[in-house]
């Protein structure tokens, strides 16, 4: 089978995906044609079209030195996006387009993270916000799609502490009300803003209350933030792009990342776009690889970095020379990290056998 049908069919789970930053250009097109529909002003997008465009060629990659620079630029992309998605019909018809594009691309369960946000001009609050997603997440299991999905309420390390905490309470209600769907808070937002301890407590208060804590840690260096970070613990981390010593992190951070066996979500291309790494030759999905870490392949924002999660796994198999039952495994092993219960784990696990035999016999 050729390679690129090959990760397409390989069943996968999607832990790390941000519904805004995975808005697909077939649905940026259909929300700008819905606002023409409903005579709604048009947000200026052309620097976002620009973006998009230059990813899909790979221009953005060959930029070098430019860390600080193509972060930034990805968070003033997600502010472009963020002014189309401004109403609750728009964050639904975004959230259905990105569970069914997951599916297509053969992700078997998939986890959503995604930051409420109220529009007053609008009418869009926090509370019809989630209830979109969780509408969008309903439909397509009414549609009977073949993916099983949950969702993470983002706490913006951008905002202030009592968004925050606004944003556990949140949570914990759906957590009670959504038939299991809210299982989480996904901490994340520019890394260059503000200092992450002081939500440390927020988190903790999210814990208690049962929610699982997927954490974006060392997405840019800081020892000390990250070393407070994944002392948490936290249930996931996501990135973990600084925590070795020779790119600017510590042995410590090593040591208790490797001790707590805790799931690292990485997501190449991403870092790359993001500059925070320089080649995938060099992306720390090796050294976590090679200790045999519990890893996970993810997209991050496959919107915004023009990509998907089959060809995450074709370039971690083809830069680090993984074979097609390595990449089995890495597939399979994922399914211990979702944030679901055994009987979950254990029929995703059913799943996979049933896949594995289909896909040998084709
Ligand atoms: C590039 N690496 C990243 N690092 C940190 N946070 C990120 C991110 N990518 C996305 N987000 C977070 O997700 C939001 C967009 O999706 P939602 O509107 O929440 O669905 C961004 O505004 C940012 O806060
Ligand atoms: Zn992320």
């Amino acid at each position: 089978m050729e390679v690129e049908a090959f990760y397409k069919r390989l069943p996968k789970i999607e832990l790390h995906a941000h519904i805004n930053g995975s808005i697909s250009t077939e649905s940026i097109e259909e929300l700008l044609a819905k606002n023409q529909e409903k005579g709604r002003p048009q947000p200026d997008i052309e620097a976002l079209r620009q973006w998009k465009a230059k990813v899909e060629n790979g221009e953005q990659m060959t930029l070098d030195g430019y860390r600080e620079k193509n972060i930034k630029i990805c968070f003033d992309m997600f502010k472009l996006i963020h002014q189309l998605v401004d109403n609750s019909e728009a964050v639904a018809i975004v959230t259905r387009n990105v569970i069914r594009e997951f599916a297509e691309d053969g992700v078997k369960f998939l986890e959503l993270r995604s930051t409420p946000r109220d529009v007053p001009e609008t009418g869009m609050t926090k509370r019809s916000y989630i209830e979109a997603v969780l509408s969008s997440i309903k439909q397509c299991k009414e549609e009977g799609s073949d993916i099983t999905v949950r969702f993470l309420l983002t706490i913006d390390r951008g905002r202030d502490l009592q968004t925050a905490h606004e944003t556990v309470q949140l949570a914990r209600e759906y957590q009670a009300t959504s038939d299991g769907v809210v299982v989480g808070i996904d901490f994340s937002g520019d890394p260059n803003k503000n200092d992450a301890r002081q939500y440390i407590p927020v988190l903790q208060e999210a814990r208690k209350s049962g929610l699982k804590l997927a954490i974006h840690v060392a997405e840019i260096p800081n020892v000390a933030e990250n070393l407070s970070l994944v002392q948490l613990p936290p249930d996931r981390i996501g990135h973990g792009t600084f925590l070795q010593p020779e790119v600017g992190g510590s042995e410590e951070l090593v040591e208790t990342v490797g001790k707590l066996r805790t799931p690292i979500e990485l997501c190449l291309t991403s870092n790359l776009v993001g500059q925070t790494v320089k080649s995938f030759d060099i992306h720390h999905f090796k050294y976590w690889y090679e200790r045999g870490h519990p890893c996970v392949i993810c997209t991050d924002d496959k919107g915004i970095f023009a990509t998907s999660l089959s060809q995450e796994y074709q370039i971690a198999a083809s830069t680090f020379n993984l074979t097609r039952e390595q990449m089995w495994e890495l597939s399979f092993g994922s399914i211990a990290c979702i944030f679901a219960d055994d009987e979950t784990k254990d029929r995703l696990r059913n799943l996979w056998a049933q896949e594995r035999s289909k896909l040998q016999s084709s």
